[in-house]
């Protein structure tokens, strides 16, 4: 099949690279000149493992290609999928000036029959209007599908090559066909469904899953104050099927370009139906406040925030999750930016995201370490913010040796106390008992 896809971005380039890997030839467009040009000289944008080799093996074949020629990769094109993103506005409803930039360039672009497929997370009725747009520009016949996106960042390929359902929003029984048929190979499960159900589907997955980590985040800090341990809750409560074990990790909430968008625009969604979603509000605020749980404990452990002036905190992890670059929406830059306001002095590490971090957040008092060990070196304590891999295998002895005072926050739970034999270190998490020498001051905050 010939497939242009419009938007370069995240899903566009992941959904681009995967739909060449099944043997389709795939134009991806974009409008940033310079992100094509990176990738029209074989480099990739974005920081996704595995992302690079597939794209590789796509464009030795010929069947990946990159342009800012909208007009030309639609005529070339059966199916046309638009990927462009949807930010939030001001009050957090999702911004569609993208989406309809896309629709009138689509329908400027109309040759013959083709099937316009959204992928973008759109709010119910969107595909409506983009199908109003492209039938205001052209004559020809054409049909509209919701194909949502449900990739996760750091595990994209897998999750697009390998995924859990594929859905299928659409009327048309030739835009069906055509549909099952691109992606039959990838799973037996594909729902079809009507367009707008289609695109529920996609804000509510997100929001239901936002909704189990403010649940066990709240869960978490029940149990720091009743004395039990969040991870066996989870466990415990996982082995049941009706509720799994997953997106039960309790921490210092989510961050990310989708799950902070989304569920804003669905709560904006459902108040334009005239519907107060005061579950999912109640979401979104629990995660505002989780991440600053890492400033309660610092408090508790240092002392009051005035007394943090001019003291160095180790921050370990910058990014939203691990294995990507991207630092939208993450925890760490509110938690960086509270030390910077108390007068500390951030000690900041993580493996790949420190130019993006910096570009969204740069200001004297941060020092931009090159290792772990580095933002350890005369730290007063420090915070663990996205479970790299790399800090998994720390070896504490060596930290000690480094560090003002031996402190570890551990905003994502990845240490248990075999990590810290023969060390001096106090160890706080989340929702989990502290350890460690002197760990008495945290019962101020236990209550
Ligand atoms: N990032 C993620 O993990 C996921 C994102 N989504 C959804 O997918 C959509 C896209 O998200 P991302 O890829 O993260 O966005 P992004 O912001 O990374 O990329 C969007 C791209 O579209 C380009 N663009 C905008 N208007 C254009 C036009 N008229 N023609 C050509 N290119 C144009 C922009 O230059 C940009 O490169 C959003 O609706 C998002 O909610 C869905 C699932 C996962
Ligand atoms: O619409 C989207 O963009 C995507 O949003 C999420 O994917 P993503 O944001 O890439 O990453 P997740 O793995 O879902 O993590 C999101 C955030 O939740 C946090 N999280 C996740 C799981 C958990 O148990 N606890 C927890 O705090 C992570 O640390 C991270 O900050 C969804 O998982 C995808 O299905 C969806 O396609």
């Amino acid at each position: 099949m010939n497939i242009a896809v419009i938007g370069t971005g995240y899903v566009g380039l992941v959904s681009g690279v995967c739909y060449a890997e099944l043997g389709n030839h795939v134009i991806c467009v974009d409008k940033e000149k310079d992100k094509i040009r990176v990738l029209q000289e074989g480099g990739i944008p974005i920081y996704e493992p595995g992302l690079k080799q597939l794209a590789d093996h796509n464009r030795e074949l010929g069947r990946l290609q990159f342009t800012f020629d909208t007009l030309e990769a639609v005529r070339q094109s059966d199916v046309v999928i638009i990927a462009v993103g949807t930010p939030p506005g001001p009050r957090g409803e999702a911004d569609l000036q993208y989406i309809e930039a896309a629709a009138r360039e689509i329908g400027d672009a109309m040759n013959g029959y083709k099937v316009v497929v959204v992928k973008s997370t759109v709010p119910v009725g969107t595909n409506e209007k983009v199908q109003q747009i492209v039938r205001s520009r052209t004559d020809q016949v054409f049909d509209i599908a919701s194909v949502p996106e449900f990739l996760r960042e750091g595990s994209a390929v897998r999750d697009t090559l390998y995924p859990d359902r594929i859905v299928i929003g659409a009327e048309s029984p030739q835009a069906v066909e055509l549909l099952k048929q691109l992606h039959q190979s990838l799973t037996p499960e594909i729902i079809v469904t009507d367009i707008r159900s289609a695109e529920m589907i996609k804000y509510a997955s997100n929001a239901f899953l936002a909704t189990k980590i403010s649940f066990i985040n709240e869960i978490a800090n029940i149990c720091e104050k009743v004395g039990a341990d969040v991870t066996e809750v989870a466990t415990g409560m996982g082995l049941d099927h009706r509720i799994g074990p997953h997106f039960l990790q309790a921490g210092i909430g989510y961050g990310g370009s989708c799950f902070p968008k989304d569920t804003k625009a669905l709560i904006q969604i459902a108040g334009n139906a005239d519907y107060d979603f005061k579950l999912l509000k109640s979401v979104v605020e629990v995660n505002r406040q989780q991440r600053f749980g890492i400033i309660d404990k610092l408090i508790a452990t240092i002392g009051p925030m005035q007394r943090m002036e001019g003291k160095k905190v180790g921050v370990w992890g910058l990014a939203f999750k691990p294995d990507t670059d991207d630092v939208r929406e993450a925890p760490a830059l509110d938690i960086v930016q509270t030390l910077i306001e108390h007068g500390a002095i951030p000690k900041v590490y993580d493996p790949v995201a420190m130019d993006n971090f910096r570009s969204v957040l740069d200001h004297p008092s941060i020092h931009w370490c090159r290792s772990a060990l580095e933002a350890a070196e005369e730290a007063e304590a420090i915070c663990l913010l996205t479970e790299w891999k790399e800090f998994k295998q720390t070896d504490f002895k060596a930290v000690e040796q480094v560090m003002l005072r031996p402190l570890l926050i551990d905003g994502r739970n990845i240490f248990g106390p075999q990590h810290f034999k023969d060390t001096q270190f106090l160890y706080y998490s989340v929702g989990r008992p502290a350890f460690g020498q002197g760990h008495g001051a945290m019962q101020t905050l236990m209550g």
